[in-house]
């Protein structure tokens, strides 16, 4: 029998740019190895999401963002492992990304996003923050 246990809370950014969004590809022997994600990480006991993405990014990224937008959560069940997933539309406040233990880091924009292999858990992610991009611009090629 499988067990599935609940990891918690994990936050994540979708970091904007110049119209694109930064995407990073998860390494292999991970869970959802190669995988593309938004770079983030799971709270720890005692900390804010705002505080567990700030940590998150400096140690994944080496980057500082600022937080534009909180988007809904969605709670979602891997086989093994269940886990809600906040992510947090940011900027750059300081620092350039670096790839650190991803496989691979690439800008992107949201028309682009169907070509990229996302973990489950994002699509409603991706759905929401597609939503928001046309509402702004009423283009979806474009990110504002
Ligand atoms: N960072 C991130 N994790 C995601 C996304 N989508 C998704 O299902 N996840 C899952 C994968 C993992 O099971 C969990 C986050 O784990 P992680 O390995 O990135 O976080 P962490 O750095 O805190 O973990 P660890 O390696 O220190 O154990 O959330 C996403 O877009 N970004």
């Amino acid at each position: 029998m499988t067990t599935s246990f609940h990891i918690g809370d994990v936050v994540c950014a979708i970091i904007e740019c110049d119209g694109k969004f930064l995407i990073a590809r998860r390494p292999k022997g991970k869970h959802l190895a190669r995988k593309w994600e938004f770079p983030g990480g799971k709270v720890e006991a005692g900390e804010s999401e705002a505080e567990a993405l700030e940590r998150e990014l400096l140690e994944e990224l080496d980057v500082r963002v600022e937080i534009v937008e909180r988007l809904t959560p969605v709670e979602h069940s891997y086989p093994d492992r269940s886990l809600r997933l906040i992510a947090y539309r940011c900027r750059i406040a300081a620092g350039v990304p670096d790839a650190g233990e991803h496989e691979e880091l690439r800008w992107i924009g949201i028309d682009k996003a169907s070509e990229y292999d996302f973990p489950e858990a994002d699509l409603p992610i991706l759905a929401e923050y597609r939503m928001k991009i046309v509402a702004a611009t009423g283009d979806p090629q474009k990110t504002v």
